[in-house]
């Protein structure tokens, strides 16, 4: 779901003029509510996979390839379990014990690990107080889960199942909600027709309400998608520029948001995924012109395509946007690796939404410059949005940004005082500074903010008819 926040008073004059959604999505909101709640017989099977409500102590291990093709080079295997263990503490009464990389020749081994290393592991386990594996690879074979849990006699989680806990606890929009369902669906009827519940019972009717639910969640889902264009129509003709900040989560997107806005609805938080709504939040650039910034999900690496698939759709607004923002944690041990990671992905995203100049509106904004002592990159603007540092260079780069990307300019044009071309302008324009004019006191000298279109208006309106 959109959500516009902002300053108070900007809120309501901007809901009055409607760009608050939740008057229009009312109508579905009942529809949504009985997918995500009364399908009880899903429910129950779903619950076996997530285990949200229990709290565990883990053991978190990072196996790597050691060499060929498959070797990860980007990001050293320290660093994939640095980001697996912030994956465990974002999870309420989940912590990590211990944590151990491990080399392989592949992944593929029905055990995952060879018997050498099984051995250390098993021994791991067995001197360490855990009461859970957490094998961050994005998705484990059913029988790798089988017989690793069969061998270590603990509950296994690869990465999709810890990801999904993360996202089913932070969604709180109807929108995100039905996303997350949909991402759980694909891997809950996958996992489900594999086991031998599957085969034991009714096959075809498993998977006629496996269906169902999908159908189900993707009309909700466009219903919702339907809704939002139509308010992207409406902000159109509002002609606010957009701003949409992205980044790899954790980077401090919501957090510069606020810094630029004052917006003190926004909650950021050290976890990841913390965000998982698509927000909105008005702010003024150095000449006075009102903007939207676009608050959006983080970026992660090695997420199943499905799940990422799930997401596109709330990024729909950040590639319609007249500048997009790339937030990135200049503190980060992986800044090249995420970096990389979140420039593919927006990639990716300009392909299938045929967005082809999407990499041209993008600007790198380097946040979190007060942990660092030099800040090594030249291509971003350093900022802090913790000590504010950095804010007025970035807002003067994004004001001749949008000037440019939304065929504005500033102008200084004479209208009569207190005429219609003046009060024309106030509706129509942003009005920096008005004066009498000198030399004739009927005339106002005014500098303003137009829109290409709008200054054609004006002419049309009030120079050529005359
Ligand atoms: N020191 C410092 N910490 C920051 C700065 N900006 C954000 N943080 C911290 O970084 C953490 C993540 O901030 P968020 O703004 O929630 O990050 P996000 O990119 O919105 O994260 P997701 O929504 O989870 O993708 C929080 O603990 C913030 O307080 C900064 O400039 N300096
Ligand atoms: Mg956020």
């Amino acid at each position: 779901m959109i959500i516009l926040r902002g300053i108070q008073t900007k809120f309501i004059s901007l809901a009055k003029r409607g760009l608050a959604t939740s008057s229009c999505l009312r109508n579905v909101d009942k529809q949504i509510d009985d997918i995500l709640t009364k399908d009880s017989e899903y429910n129950s099977i779903a619950e076996s996979y997530f285990r949200l409500g229990e709290s565990h102590k883990c053991l978190v291990i990072q196996p790597y390839v050691k060499w060929g093709p498959k070797k990860i080079t980007s990001i050293s295997p320290e660093e994939q379990l640095n980001e697996a263990a912030a994956l465990i503490e974002t999870l309420p009464k989940w912590s990590v014990v211990d944590s151990i990389a491990i080399p392989l020749d592949t992944l593929e081994r029905k055990t995952l690990f060879k018997s050498g290393s099984m051995d250390k592991l098993t021994n791991l386990v067995n001197t360490t107080h855990i009461s859970a594996i957490f094998i961050n690879v994005s998705n484990l074979k059913r029988i790798q889960t089988g017989l690793l849990q069969e061998n270590f006699k603990k509950p296994i989680f690869d990465r999709y199942q810890i990801v999904m806990q993360i996202l089913k606890l932070h969604a709180t929009s109807k929108h995100a909600k039905l996303q997350v369902a949909l991402a759980e669906l694909y891997y809950v009827a996958r996992k489900a027709q594999k086991s031998a519940m599957f085969k034991t019972s009714n096959q075809d009717a498993l998977k006629l309400m496996f269906q169902s639910r999908e159908q189900k969640l993707k009309s909700a889902i466009n219903d919702l998608r339907s809704q939002r264009a139509l308010l992207r129509n409406k902000r159109r003709k509002m002609d606010y520029p957009i701003v949409a900040v992205v980044g790899y989560t954790n980077s401090g997107k919501t957090s510069l948001i606020k810094a630029l806005t004052g917006d003190e609805g926004l909650v950021p938080r050290n976890q990841l995924f913390a965000t998982l709504d698509v927000t909105m939040h008005s702010g003024m650039l150095p000449s006075g012109l009102e903007i939207l910034y676009v608050d959006t999900v983080g970026f992660i690496s090695d997420i199943p395509t499905n799940l990422i698939e799930c997401f596109v759709a709330t990024l729909e607004d950040a590639v319609l946007a007249d500048i997009i923002v790339h937030v990135e944690d200049l503190a980060s041990s992986n800044f090249d690796f995420k970096r990389a990671h979140v420039l593919s992905t927006l990639k990716d995203l300009s392909k299938q939404t045929d967005a082809p100049n999407l990499m041209d509106k993008v600007m790198s904004v380097g946040n979190k410059s007060d942990l660092v002592k030099k800040v090594q990159n030249d291509d971003v603007i350093a900022v802090s949005s913790k000590t504010y540092t950095g804010l007025d260079e970035l807002r003067m780069k994004l004001e001749e940004a949008i000037l440019k990307a939304t065929s504005r300019q500033k102008i200084t044009i004479k209208v009569p005082n207190g005429g219609d071309e003046l009060r024309w302008l106030y509706k129509n324009s942003t009005i920096l500074s008005e004066e009498a004019d000198s030399q004739n006191s009927q005339l106002m000298g005014c500098k303003i903010i137009i829109t290409s279109t709008n200054l054609q208006k004006f002419k049309h309106y009030f120079v050529n008819t005359k």
